[in-house]
């Protein structure tokens, strides 16, 4: 694991050994399992794709670790409406947002936030490494969770996989190489993510998800995540196939992320 990872995984364990006291396992399971209705995350994606448009997984990001702050007024309600309205014609299929505190300045609100003044799918971006956390996430109303192949092994990525989906959410897993693909692709999720962030040294390249194209069996729906800033990267992602995408910071440092990104994607 990068130390980034190290890091932020070893902050996880003592958030989650603090949640648990205040809301025990028990109760946080008996409230995801009380909510019936999630919104559709892969169908909304895969709606855009039959019309030939991008799916558009819109972030709502404060901060990151390795850019620090994004935007200064951060009001995730209205950026998640931005987005859902784009520019009329253009708009996101979902929405992800950051609940991390420590290292992105997100939180669990920003998702209640954001979610309530749309009708979007919303993934919870955030470092799973405990089961707790699936519960957690879907009692907080997330349509959708994301398993970082580097931080987890097979057997917890199975389960958790297991309890998202039970739960009626979808699964983004996000893989970074080709050995992390191959223990993602054991999954049942047609998610794929590919980040084109290097954990290590913060640089972004879209090579990493080209590379890797050819890999992923077309029934799988892949998803580039990371360092998508130029319609030239749209371009050239779009012509080797690639039809979903998730992007944040250039959405984030734009006036009008909606705008920005019907712009981007034009
Ligand atoms: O964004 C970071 O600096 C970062 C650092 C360490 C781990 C993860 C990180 N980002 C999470 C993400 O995957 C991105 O927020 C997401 O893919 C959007 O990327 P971007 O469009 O480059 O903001």
């Amino acid at each position: 694991m990068s130390d980034i990872l190290n890091k932020i995984v070893a902050v996880k364990h003592e958030e989650i050994a603090a949640a648990m006291k205040r809301s025990p396992l028990e109760a946080v399971r008996f409230d995801a399992e009380s909510r019936v209705l999630t919104r559709d995350f892969v169908g909304a994606l895969r709606s855009k794709i039959a019309a030939r448009q991008a799916a558009v997984i819109a972030e709502v990001k404060k901060a990151s670790p390795s850019k620090g702050v994004l935007r200064a007024d951060f009001i995730p309600a209205d950026i998640a409406q931005s987005y859902a309205e784009g520019d009329g014609a253009i708009s996101a299929a979902c929405l992800s947002v950051l609940t991390d505190r420590q290292f992105f300045q997100g939180g669990i609100d920003f998702l209640k936030q954001a979610r309530a003044s749309c009708d979007l799918p919303v993934l919870r971006k955030d470092f799973m490494v405990d089961a707790y956390q699936i519960y957690e996430s879907r009692a907080m109303g997330a349509d959708a969770v994301l398993l970082i192949a580097a931080c987890l092994d097979d057997a917890q990525m199975k389960d958790f996989e297991a309890i998202a989906l039970g739960l009626g959410m979808a699964v983004l897993v996000e893989v970074h190489d080709g050995v992390e693909l191959d223990r993602a692709l054991r999954l049942k999720t047609p998610l794929i993510g590919v980040n084109n962030r290097n954990l290590r040294s913060f640089e972004v390249s879209i090579q990493t998800t080209l590379d890797l194209r050819s890999r992923v069996p077309a029934e799988r729906l892949l998803v580039t995540e990371s360092g998508i800033t130029t319609r030239e990267d749209v371009a050239r992602l779009r012509a080797a196939d690639i039809h979903a995408f998730l992007v944040g910071e250039a959405f984030m440092r734009a006036p009008e992320p909606g705008e920005a990104l019907a712009e981007l994607f034009r």
